[in-house]
């Protein structure tokens, strides 16, 4: 694929540093013609397939190629692509209502009903790219961002594609990156990937954003990777007496061994704990605030 060779620099005008990862940096830029603030990502590309640093031009492709073919409102959306000597630069929407962490935790108290309206909006986006046999692979709360701070309900947009994969028929797919905290046991067992590793993930997500913990997290990486292999986790008493047992059956239904057995995002927006069927199911959700001892 070819960018666009002009200099960035021409069309924007490059602002405060936003974040970064893995990848390089995210900055924010403001288009000279329109005066529209967008999100920079800029990508080092190493020029020598053995060298360590920067990233393969091939995987830059794939997030590219990834990104144009996901667009939807749950999802960041891509505007434009640039390259340069060594890097390459993707002008991304501005998504600069922070993480959906940092925002949970900022507020004094939050709803189950409103934990759901959240992650009906990260499984909409999920539901999406897995139709399209395209996996995240990389779901955790620094990728799940609010698109600014003030719209009510919040306005959710899954960030980072760059571990994200587009599955072709009868292709198998194989990683170990992704964050320990999260990565399901497939992936640490080095077995085949589908959609349903993110699933997963979202398990995680759950139960994290229910009671502020994070279920197989140990001292070190090492020790959270035997916590998910040994699918070591509890609903401690003390942090979840005030939660469901529909948010409880939801997280239980992810955080599954065997992939075939997880929920799919299309059924998890069937759950009764997102989706209730009667109005007794909805009165069953607990009124109670979701503990933050962090
Ligand atoms: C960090 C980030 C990424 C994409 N868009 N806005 C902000």
């Amino acid at each position: 694929a070819v960018f666009k060779p002009e200099n960035v620099e021409d069309f924007y005008e490059i602002g405060e540093v936003l974040g970064s990862g893995h990848f390089g940096q995210v900055r924010q830029v403001r288009e000279r013609t329109s005066g529209n603030f967008w999100a920079g990502k800029f990508l080092k590309i190493r020029k020598v397939a053995c060298s360590r640093l920067g990233l393969d031009r091939s995987s830059v492709e794939r997030e590219v190629e990834i990104l144009q073919a996901v667009q939807h409102p749950n999802i960041v959306a891509l505007k434009d692509v640039f390259e340069s000597r060594a890097e390459v630069v993707l002008i991304l929407e501005l998504v600069s209502g922070g993480e959906l962490f940092d925002f949970i935790a900022e507020k004094e108290n939050l709803l189950e009903t409103e934990a759901i309206e959240f992650m009906k909006q990260i499984l909409e986006g999920l539901r999406f790219i897995h139709c399209k046999n395209i996996a995240h692979f990389d779901l955790k709360p620094e990728n799940i961002m609010l698109s600014d701070k003030v719209s009510k309900p919040p306005n959710i947009k899954l960030i980072d594609f760059g571990l994200a994969h587009m599955f072709h028929p009868g292709e198998e797919y194989k990683s170990t990156s992704g964050t320990p905290q999260y990565i399901a046991p497939e992936v640490i067992s080095c077995q085949p990937l589908s959609t349903a590793a993110d699933m997963w993930s979202i398990g995680v997500i759950t139960y994290i954003l229910l009671s502020g913990l994070s279920p197989f997290q140990g001292d070190t990486d090492e020790e959270t990777l035997g916590n998910v292999i040994a699918m070591k986790y509890e609903f401690n008493e003390h942090y979840f007496s005030l939660t469901s047992p529909m948010a409880k059956d939801f997280i239980q239904k992810l955080l599954m061994k065997n992939p075939e057995d997880r929920m799919t995002a299309e059924e998890c927006l069937h759950h009764p704990w997102i989706k209730p069927i009667t109005p007794k199911q909805a009165a069953k959700r607990n009124r109670s605030s979701i503990n933050m001892k962090n």
